[in-house]
């Protein structure tokens, strides 16, 4: 594994989640592959989880780590090519990146999109010139499109916990009072395509997300037909993709309640966190035992492993 930037970096999903689960019971069994080498993560926006379990990961592995909040404690960074630079920003990324290639064997990067350009954040201009400028392995902790370790950590949880060889999960829209990215359900929807689930996305009218991540998940308007039978209910905001960056909808209506949990298969709840309480779900459905958003976070861990584990292998 070159670069972790999506679904598409992975040979095996299978294997990888096998192997994720396997670190999950021997945390140290490879305390030693990342020995002398040093992996940067770089944070143009806010983090717990991908912050704490990557490095916590990266530390099973022996690696040594940088942290940095690019976007705070760096320069301006200039990603135009033959940009003027006499703005505001001081730096370009063709010095900036080879140069953090210089301090670091392996590379994260988390840039959230501006949900203004659609086609600049779709084309992910800010990961694909560190990809093409900072010369060693990239990996993403969510860019403009994608959640690559998110979904990982996903699909352990999925598979830790399934009840049947083929589980009914489903991706549901929920409201938020921010203009949120399309990256997680992207995401979620890329590697359940490539599970043996049986998937359903459903959402209000306005909110279909790119055709390329839909892949053949089955779509539904009708929250209430998407939940019957489920045994996963996966809860994310999104803004609108077809109306870019745009909320059309915060109908409260589409927040998941125990009413509606109970049109399940005694699904379990999932989030990627952080989720607003009493906006996205109700209390009582995330402080109830079906809630497992905690554990969700836990395997975090293993998925960032696994991942470092596979790079590392291409450049020990
Ligand atoms: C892991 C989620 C990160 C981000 N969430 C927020 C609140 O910005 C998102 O929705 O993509
Ligand atoms: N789920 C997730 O990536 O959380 P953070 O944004 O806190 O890292």
């Amino acid at each position: 594994m070159q670069h972790f930037l999506s679904v598409k970096d992975a040979i095996d999903v299978q294997a990888l989640v096998k192997e994720a689960l396997l670190y999950k019971k021997a945390p140290y069994a490879d305390k030693h592959i990342g020995k002398n080498r040093t992996m940067g993560l770089l944070f143009f926006n806010s983090s717990l989880r991908t912050r704490l379990s990557t490095q916590r990961a990266a530390q099973n592995l022996g690696l040594e780590l940088i942290v940095m909040n690019v976007g705070q404690d760096g320069w301006g960074l200039e990603f135009e090519d033959g940009a003027i630079m006499n703005g505001n920003k001081a730096e370009h990324i063709k010095e900036a990146a080879p140069v953090v290639g210089q301090y670091c064997d392996i590379v994260g990067i988390r840039s959230f999109p501006g949900l203004v350009d659609r086609e600049e954040d779709y084309s992910e201009k800010v990961l694909n010139q560190f990809v093409k400028h900072t010369g060693r392995p990239i990996v993403s902790l969510e860019s403009a499109t994608r959640h690559p370790l998110q979904s990982l950590a996903d699909l352990i949880t999925i598979e830790e916990l399934k009840t049947k060889p083929r589980p009914k999960v489903v991706l549901t829209w929920a409201p938020h009072v921010k203009a949120l990215p399309q990256a997680v359900p992207n995401s979620f929807a890329e590697w359940m395509n490539a599970a043996d689930v049986d998937f359903v996305i459903t959402h209000p009218e306005g909110y279909e997300l790119a055709p390329e991540f839909v892949g053949n998940a089955k779509v539904t308007y009708n929250q209430k037909e998407a939940f019957e039978g489920a045994d996963f209910i996966y809860a994310k905001n999104w803004s609108s993709y077809n109306q870019y960056g745009q909320i059309l909808n915060q109908d409260p209506a589409w927040m998941v309640t125990m009413d509606k949990m109970k049109l399940t298969n005694n699904a379990k709840f999932m989030h990627c966190l952080p989720v607003r309480r009493n906006v996205v779900v109700e209390d009582a459905v995330l402080d109830s035992p079906n809630s497992v958003v905690v554990q969700q976070a836990g395997n975090r861990i293993w998925s960032a492993q696994v991942v470092l584990k596979q790079i590392l292998l291409k450049i020990i």
